[in-house]
């Protein structure tokens, strides 16, 4: 099924970012123009593009972090579509808490929460009791293959593949209906990268809408349902 035949998750239209390097004379980079992607509940976008071609400024852009030069950023939120482009700060944390979850490729804590209370706390966040947000966790975690004699402390010293995949239990626990992902298999051994892919299909077979940038050539291939390739970038104005 393609994205015709559904209704779209998170839609931009004629999105438009630069940047404005103040610290170099003012040159204008126009990293995104002419962005339409569309996203329905099932699929797994992933975008295409050389190095620097702006997949990470979309990412950004579309969850909020960049705030959109022209455009609509159009999300599916509880029954309605709000433009997350104009949206108030307000209505922008509340899609982020309900709609729209976001799985970096690093993780950025608190120091001194131990791990199961990290992976926990989005679920927190929309009022589950802490018991049943940790057993949840702790769920998650266990198909992750993160030891258990880790989940007590902070993540903050973990290797790299071990905070990829706190991340990625973290992003997952919420069951966001539309995920943006970046790199989930970057820092992982073959074994681990599989139980993400599997995951993600999960996700994806539930209904969640996804958007990712992944290099790993098997990764993608697993993943996507379909590429997204940026359009050619325009020169600095
Ligand atoms: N905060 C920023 N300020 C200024 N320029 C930026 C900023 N973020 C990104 N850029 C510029 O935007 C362009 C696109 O960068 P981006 O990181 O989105 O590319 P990418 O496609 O994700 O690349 P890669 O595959 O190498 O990670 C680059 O030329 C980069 O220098």
């Amino acid at each position: 099924m393609t994205q015709d035949n559904r209704e779209a998750m998170i839609e931009t239209r004629d999105l438009a970012k630069s940047f404005t390097l103040h610290v170099q004379g003012e040159v204008r980079l126009i990293v995104l123009s002419d962005i339409n992607l569309s996203v329905g509940a099932g699929e797994c976008v992933v975008l295409d593009g050389p190095s620097g071609a702006g997949k990470s400024t979309l990412m950004r852009t579309l969850y909020g972090n960049y705030r959109a030069d022209e455009g609509a950023i159009l999300v599916r939120h509880e029954g309605d579509r709000v433009d997350l482009a104009t949206a108030s700060p307000r209505l922008a944390l509340e899609l982020r808490r309900r709609t729209l979850g976001y799985i970096s490729q690093f993780l950025r804590v608190i120091p001194r929460v131990p791990t199961l209370d990290v992976v926990a706390e989005p679920l927190r966040a929309r009022g589950i009791d802490g018991q049943e947000a940790r057993e949840r966790a702790a769920e998650l975690l266990d198909r992750l293959a993160l030891p258990r004699r880790l989940w007590s402390l902070s993540p903050v010293t973990f290797s790299g593949g071990e905070q990829q995949r706190v991340n990625i239990a973290r992003g997952l626990l919420a069951a966001h209906p539309i995920l943006l992902v970046d790199e989930p298999t970057a820092s992982l051994d073959a074994a681990n990268r599989g139980i993400v892919v599997t995951l993600l299909h999960e996700a994806r077979a539930a209904g969640t809408a996804i958007v990712a940038i992944c290099h790993d050539p098997d990764a993608r291939a697993a993943l996507a349902t379909r590429y997204y390739s940026l359009p050619p970038r325009q020169l600095a104005a």
